[in-house]
């Protein structure tokens, strides 16, 4: 985020401001000066312009979708008021408003939006306890779908691909009929995972379901079951965490991390999920692709029916590059939308095509980027100068899934424009962003800045350190007089102001990894020693040819960094 909010109180000294000013100034930062009055600039215009959207649409005024556009194109902002309160998470709005009504009682403006209300309570969620990443269990209904399973439907309505990419980006494994499991089926603490790009997933109406995710440790689980040979994969990964030996210790790098399983009842079914790190976590605008390598994506065990199957999907490229992509989705940084394309549109695309595929995901339409190029390249060169090697495994039908945050790359790419002007004249365009101007995106984890001093105070009043300074006792006066529970209400707001520190970063941390590249999906990975003198012989060429073209892909689009 550009924008620093700098809170100046009676007590500040003229030293002290300017050493804050000089400090965010030195980071780069635009920093603007504001009282110390509840929300400060950013919140204090965001939350009720956010509640009234909300009563427009409540009103039947408007859609959610139109509001947004409008806000969008009217208003030039780059997110509506729908996709920024589910980027931020309605729990968070809510507790927001809530806050400033108890500042301002009487002021219409934070009064409780109804519509919200009465979703919020049907969604039991859970009390703000660990920092998740974007909540993705928020989420506002659409006029269709019902209390019970809007949680993923918001985030669906608003990144559905628009219909000028129609061609594009046809079926998606998403439901963008807005439907997904009913929540009530799924336990308490878990979400279905909404980035998800291929794979199995949820069909309503039956019990088939897709990844889950858990809010309390923010780990993704894969369903199991014979369906998906989950036994072979849970086998996978608990060999490999005990495994020592060296030809075989490179791989561990390769995976996401493994976190055992989990056993969970949905409906009247008891399924074994394998637990993993999420590699979308903490990122604020996931763009994610799944690449499944080798031209045979059946295992030796396959039936000849499933052999015909999968030999005649996804035949032109799988044929030609050795890999093919059944799903990825893109946050696209001139339009400020998500993209998804699904196995349909994968199956359509050639050697040609699946080119422009991997170019659109990398953003690359105003120019594709040295550094988010070069780190995924580094990490498939990894991968791939151990598969020139490796004798151990044979990877039937494993993915490369490829993750990096968007948020993170506009930052680079206005970085590194700020630094060489000429050399990056469109950064942007990047975004409709215009430089110096905080935007409602720049300020999205709002209330980042809402409870700042008060969270800087410390947890309860109880442990409040002795020595205060007159600021703060001042603050803790004015809050006790407007809430009958002060302490929970600091606890809450240093919740809060956790979670939104998580948000900003996950997003904004430079250290913080924002490009990942793992392999994935192991449901038909063979040991060798499980193979026949044959089958076992040698290196894993299947596998090998696929990320050999994908790495000269890659190396070409370099090239073009140049
Ligand atoms: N560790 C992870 N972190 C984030 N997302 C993940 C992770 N693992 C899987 N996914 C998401 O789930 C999707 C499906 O994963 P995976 O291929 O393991 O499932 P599957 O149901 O076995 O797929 P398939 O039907 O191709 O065999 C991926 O495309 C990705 O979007
Ligand atoms: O790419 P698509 O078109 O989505 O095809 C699916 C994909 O090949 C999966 O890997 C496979 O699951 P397995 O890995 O379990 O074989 C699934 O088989 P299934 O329908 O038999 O589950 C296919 O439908």
């Amino acid at each position: 985020m550009k924008l620093v909010e700098i809170i100046r109180t009676s007590d500040t000294s003229d030293e002290t401001y300017k050493i804050c000013l000089n400090f965010g100034e030195k980071l780069g930062k635009t920093c603007i000066t504001c009282k110390d009055t509840f929300g400060f600039v950013v919140n204090r215009l965001i939350i009720p312009y956010t509640a009234e959207a909300m009563r427009m649409h409540e009103r039947g005024d408007a859609s959610i979708k139109d509001i947004d556009i409008a806000m969008k194109l009217g208003a030039g902002y780059p997110m509506g008021p729908f996709e920024l309160s589910d980027l931020v998470g309605l729990d968070t709005f809510i507790r927001a408003l809530a806050a400033f009504e108890r500042c301002e009682p009487n002021n219409p403006l934070f009064k409780p939006v109804q519509l919200i209300q009465k979703y919020m309570s049907n969604l039991k969620l859970p009390p703000i306890q660990k920092p998740t990443q974007r909540r993705s269990y928020a989420g506002f209904p659409t006029a269709q779908a019902s209390a019970a399973n809007f949680a993923n439907s918001f985030q669906l309505l608003v990144t559905a691909p628009s219909s000028s990419s129609s061609s594009t980006s046809s079926a998606t494994p998403y439901n963008t009929s807005g439907e997904t499991m009913a929540n009530d089926k799924i336990p308490k603490g878990y979400v279905n995972m909404t980035h998800q790009v291929a794979g199995h997933t949820v069909h309503v109406g039956t019990d088939e379901i897709g990844l889950l995710k858990s809010i309390d440790d923010g780990s993704v689980l894969k369903p199991g079951g014979s369906q998906w040979c989950a036994a072979r994969e849970i086998k996978f990964y608990e060999q490999l965490l005990t495994s020592t030996d060296p030809a075989v210790l490179p791989l561990k790098e390769f995976v996401p991390e493994y976190r055992g399983t989990q056993t969970l009842t949905i409906g009247n079914k008891t399924i074994n999920f394998i637990k993993l790190q999420d590699l979308t976590h903490g990122m604020l605008e996931p763009c994610i692709i799944d690449i499944k390598i080798g031209r045979q994506t059946w295992d030796p065990l396959a039936t000849d029916a499933k052999k015909e199957a999968e030999a005649s999907k996804y035949q032109q490229c799988k044929t030609t590059v050795g890999f093919c992509i059944p799903g990825f989705q893109t946050y696209h940084l001139i339009s400020n939308t998500y993209k998804k394309f699904g196995r349909d549109y994968g199956k359509k695309l050639n050697q040609n095509t699946v080119t422009d595929a991997l170019k659109m995901f990398l953003n690359g339409d105003s120019g594709l980027n040295r550094q988010l190029v070069t780190s995924i390249l580094t990490s498939l060169w990894a991968i791939q100068s151990w598969m020139r090697k490796q004798k151990n495994y044979r990877f039937y039908s494993t993915s490369i899934l490829i993750v990096y945050d968007a948020r993170k790359l506009r930052q680079v790419i206005e970085s590194q424009r700020r630094q060489s002007p000429k050399s990056f004249p469109s950064a942007l365009e990047v975004g409709n962003r215009k430089s110096g101007g905080a935007s409602p995106t720049d300020l999205s984890p709002t209330g980042n800045n809402l409870n700042r001093t008060l969270s800087d105070d410390g947890d309860t009043l109880s442990e409040l350190p002795k020595s205060l300074p007159k600021q703060v006792y001042k603050k803790i006066q004015r809050s006790r007089s407007s809430t009958n529970n002060y302490e929970q209400e600091m606890r809450n707001m240093r919740n809060n102001y956790h979670q939104m520190l998580d948000d900003l970063v996950g997003a904004y941390d430079g250290k913080k990894e924002w490009v990942f590249v793992k392999m994935i999906d192991f449901a038909h990975t063979f040991n060798t020693n499980e193979l026949n003198e044959t089958q076992a012989n040698g290196l894993d060429l299947n596998y090998l040819d696929g990320i050999e073209h994908l790495c000269s892909i890659f190396e070409e689009f370099l090239k073009m960094c140049e």
